[in-house]
């Protein structure tokens, strides 16, 4: 019962004095004693995500310690290395749940290596495969509000955990009482015995080599005179970003000062994700003002990167995830079949929700281009497939339509540090033949069609959210609509079935309708949201639009 955890959790000194404060403030509230201990943050293949406070629905040490023993007990049935890398971002506390983290595994005899400063995603992930590490924590909650926190647990080859090995954690967390029931050492005395150690500065040199020799036209930045505004979000960007664009001869680069450093509060940007315009504000402003070729701004754990361009008549126009994607594809596939370096069948690797236009540009570069499902670990899931066939230089780039991107298998989840660097060269290389990636872009369009990709989402907030997406979207199987608008459905692919997509089951459902558009509908697998992703085709983006519009228009009325 919830009131008792609450007041067993009142019973106890805890050793964060903000928690009982926390406990003694809502005192007689039921909703808000219900709302931190009705239920647990779920473990689920991502990890845990939740609002930083007291309670087992919260982001706190004790929540942080049940998890890492969770986690201790499947390591130890392992074998292996018996090693656990960690890494953490700016968020608040981010630090002290990494090094709790640390502490529980150390006590549990298993050896840790953490960074000593703040490092982003991609860092934990090839920090993961240089240890031969069991498993890779990232302390963050990515591109959620200040508010949040979060645990992102990794398995062995640097990707996120499996379902398998999350299910067993989940069920080893569930035998853990959470106050009493993790072991627990001082992080100092695990230092001294051994068990806790620092990532070494050959790993933190050998990430950088890595990124930098999947540069597609070593040298060209340096005399590009590129002009570039970079913010981190006050994330974990700063660091890796500049050393890799510093090392590539980028040196005109301007820091937006409010977001340089390291700062869990987010102060000008409540939402941190570089997908909203408003997180890329001040960057777009101080672009405007020096005239910069480039803005990029990585999100709080540097695994996404969203940009604005200089576009030829000096206005500045954001690039979507989707088209950066396939800008990057398309430079990266002329770019090393120019240079020699393109590798015997090539494959590139998108989400099933990522716009089709990357297929077209695939094929014309004769790249098998591979679709998965949503959630980055499915990319990496394709590179482990090349890997164990002795292949993994196949892959050659795989994007995700949520500012998602990595350009090599040194690491198995999205990395804005190689995404910014090859950000920055393509813009480099496209200014040295008097072009730009603006007009590359309108280029990509002439030649393959005027795509236009657009997500609209609908918010289902709280339990009774949960049932009405299951509820819509079964009426979306029971009742299959023939058209949509004007447009007539003339295939529906449900993900739900194996059999018919050659991929894990999944709550998804495409419509292909008459004349080439594509609809598709799932529920977010990180929100309480239903998503729609529109794919319209028009002679020019006036009639794409107006496509996207009609459709977007005609479905909306089965969310609301
Ligand atoms: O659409 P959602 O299920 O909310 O997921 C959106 C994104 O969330 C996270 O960032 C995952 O790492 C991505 O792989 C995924 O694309």
């Amino acid at each position: 019962m919830y009131l008792d955890d609450y007041k067993r959790w009142m019973d106890t000194e805890l050793e964060d004095p903000a928690l009982t404060e926390e406990l003694k403030g809502i005192a007689g509230k039921d909703d808000e004693i219900k709302d931190r201990f009705a239920v647990a943050l779920k473990f689920g293949t991502a990890g845990l995500r939740g609002v930083l406070g007291a309670g087992s629905n919260r982001m706190n040490i004790y929540v942080v310690r049940q998890a890492t023993q969770g986690l201790a007990n499947w390591v130890k049935t392992q074998g292996g290395s018996q090693l656990v890398a960690i890494s953490y971002d700016s968020r608040i506390n981010s630090d002290v749940f990494a090094k709790t983290a640390a502490s529980v595994l150390a006590a549990n005899g298993i050896k840790v290596r953490i960074y000593d400063a703040l490092m982003p995603v991609p860092a934990l992930s090839f920090a993961t495969r240089y240890y031969q590490a069991n498993a890779g924590i990232m302390v963050t909650a990515s591109h959620n509000p200040a508010k949040y926190n979060g645990y992102k647990a990794y398995g062995p080859d640097g990707c996120q955990m499996t379902d398998e090995a999350a299910d067993i954690v989940y069920a080893e967390i569930q035998k853990t009482d959470i106050l009493t029931g993790a072991k627990v050492m001082d992080f100092e005395a695990g230092i001294k015995e051994g068990l806790i150690e620092y990532v070494g500065d050959d790993c933190k040199e050998a990430l950088y080599q890595a990124i930098e020799a999947r540069s597609v036209r070593p040298g060209i930045c340096a005399a590009s005179g590129l002009k570039l505004v970079y913010s981190p979000l006050n994330g974990s960007g700063l660091v890796p970003v500049t050393r890799v664009l510093k090392d590539i001869g980028i040196t005109d680069v301007t820091i937006v000062p409010e977001q340089q450093y390291p700062d869990g509060h987010f102060p000008t940007c409540p939402y941190p994700n570089p997908e909203i315009f408003e997180a890329l504000r001040l960057g777009l402003e101080l672009a405007e003002k020096t005239g910069a070729d480039l803005m990029l701004a990585t999100d709080p754990d540097a695994d996404r990167v969203g940009i604005a361009m200089k576009c030829p008549d000096g206005s500045y126009e954001l690039v979507s995830g989707n088209e950066m994607g396939v800008l990057l594809l398309d430079y990266i596939c002329a770019g090393r079949i120019e240079k020699g370096t393109m590798p015997k069948n090539p494959v590139a690797v998108k989400s099933i929700v990522s716009t089709p236009l990357a297929d077209a540009v695939a094929k014309n570069y004769g790249v098998e281009l591979r679709s998965v499902l949503t959630g980055f670990k499915w990319i990496g899931d394709q590179i482990a497939k090349l890997e164990a066939a002795g292949e993994a230089d196949r892959f050659i780039f795989g994007f995700e339509e949520s500012y998602g991107y990595l350009a090599g298998p040194y690491v198995r989840d999205k990395d804005a540090i190689i995404g910014s660097m090859l950000i920055c060269e393509m813009a480099a290389y496209y200014r040295s033949i008097g072009s730009s990636i603006k007009q590359r872009l309108e280029e990509i369009y002439e030649k393959y069609g005027r795509y236009l990709n657009k997500v609209d989402s609908f918010e289902f907030p709280g339990l009774s959210g949960m049932d009405k997406m299951a509820g819509i979207m079964d009426g979306l199987r029971q009742n299959p609509p023939a058209k949509i608008g004007d447009y007539a459905v003339v295939k529906v692919t449900d993900y739900k079935k194996p059999e018919e997509t050659g991929l894990p089951a999944a709550n998804v459902l495409v419509y292909k309708l008459e004349g080439g558009a594509e609809v598709i509908v799932r529920p977010s697998g990180t929100e309480p949201k239903i998503k729609t992703y529109f794919t319209t085709l028009g002679k020019d983006l006036a009639e794409a639009q107006v496509q996207k519009d009609a459709l977007a228009a005609a479905i909306a009325p089965i969310f609301e």
